[in-house]
């Protein structure tokens, strides 16, 4: 279980999360959503240790974050952020062996082991194919899968991802989503596509310029009236045999009833009819 309780934080003197209460449960899958500079990152940041709160505190199972040495804690919590990382002429295998560095011991070579489970991660992800290329001439798509591919040869307890699909095709979204589910270990992501946060997470964190709107199961926490709140947009549930999916539309566009109550003048079979105002 990731925990942080009472989590706040500043960029300077602009406070950007405020007194966040968050759980990412064992072996759950925790969303965590809200608009654009709403403080998800922020918060990822503080979850993983990257940066350490103005005021609350982070719980790994249950023990300060603090008390972990970088190398226990990379042993059990994989991160995958927005931003690749490194400009060196790495290759794809090379970039993937990185996360078995934790499990080695300082000059250990990398083992059969680690190549097994390097190769098994890249080729979870579909990506086994671009083991030989140069990591930085990559996609963005392709590289974001590599990153994933690391974190997942990191064998961790704990993953934490932000906005791990915003590269990607609709296809590999789902691909992506279905693996990280399948692991069936705690996992914190950062998601802005509301259709694949009801699909893929158990629970979901909703922020809005910093605090906590709502934090629960997905199927109670995600209503119309809450996302329309805090999106600014027009949302239909539906649920469908698929599960929970939503419809948006621009407030300020015509309502779907009103444009089917002007269709509905349109000529609907002996082609005589015509619109009220032209009778
Ligand atoms: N390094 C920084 N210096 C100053 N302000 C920052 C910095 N990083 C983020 N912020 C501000 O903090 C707020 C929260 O940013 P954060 O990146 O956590 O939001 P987010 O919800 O992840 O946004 P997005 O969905 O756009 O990625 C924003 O107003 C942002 O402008």
């Amino acid at each position: 279980m990731i925990e942080g309780r009472g989590l706040s934080y500043a960029y300077g003197t602009t406070t950007v999360v405020r007194d966040v209460d968050v759980r990412a449960e064992t072996g759950r899958v925790l969303g965590l959503l809200g608009p654009n500079g709403s403080g998800k990152t922020t918060v990822v940041r503080m979850l993983t240790g990257i940066v350490a709160p103005d005021a609350g505190e982070v719980l790994l199972d249950g023990r300060p974050l603090g008390s972990f040495t970088p190398r226990a804690l990379a042993r059990q919590v994989a991160v995958v952020l927005q931003e690749a990382s490194g400009d060196l002429p790495m290759t794809v295998a090379d970039m993937v062996m990185l996360g078995r560095a934790p499990h080695q011991s300082t000059f250990s070579r990398n083992s059969a082991e680690d190549h097994r489970i390097a190769a098994a991660a890249l080729r979870r992800v579909g990506a086994r194919h671009l083991a030989d290329r140069i990591f930085v001439r990559l996609s963005g798509g392709e590289k974001q899968r590599v990153m994933i591919a690391r974190a997942l040869a990191q064998q961790p307890t704990h993953l934490v991802l932000d906005e791990p699909t915003n590269h990607l095709d609709i296809r590999f979204q789902h691909e992506l989503l279905s693996v990280i589910r399948g692991l069936g270990i705690t996992t914190v992501i950062v998601l802005h596509d509301l259709n694949l946060a009801a699909r893929y997470c158990d629970d979901v964190l909703v922020l809005q310029e910093g605090n906590v709107v709502a934090h629960g199961p997905c199927a109670d926490v995600l209503t119309s009236e809450l996302l329309e709140g805090v999106y600014g947009v027009g949302v239909e549930r539906l649920e469908t045999s698929r599960g929970i999916q939503f419809l948006f539309h621009p407030l300020d566009a015509a309502s779907p009833p009103a444009r089917e109550s002007a269709l509905a003048t349109v000529p609907t079979g002996g082609g005589h009819e015509r619109p009220a105002e032209h009778r």
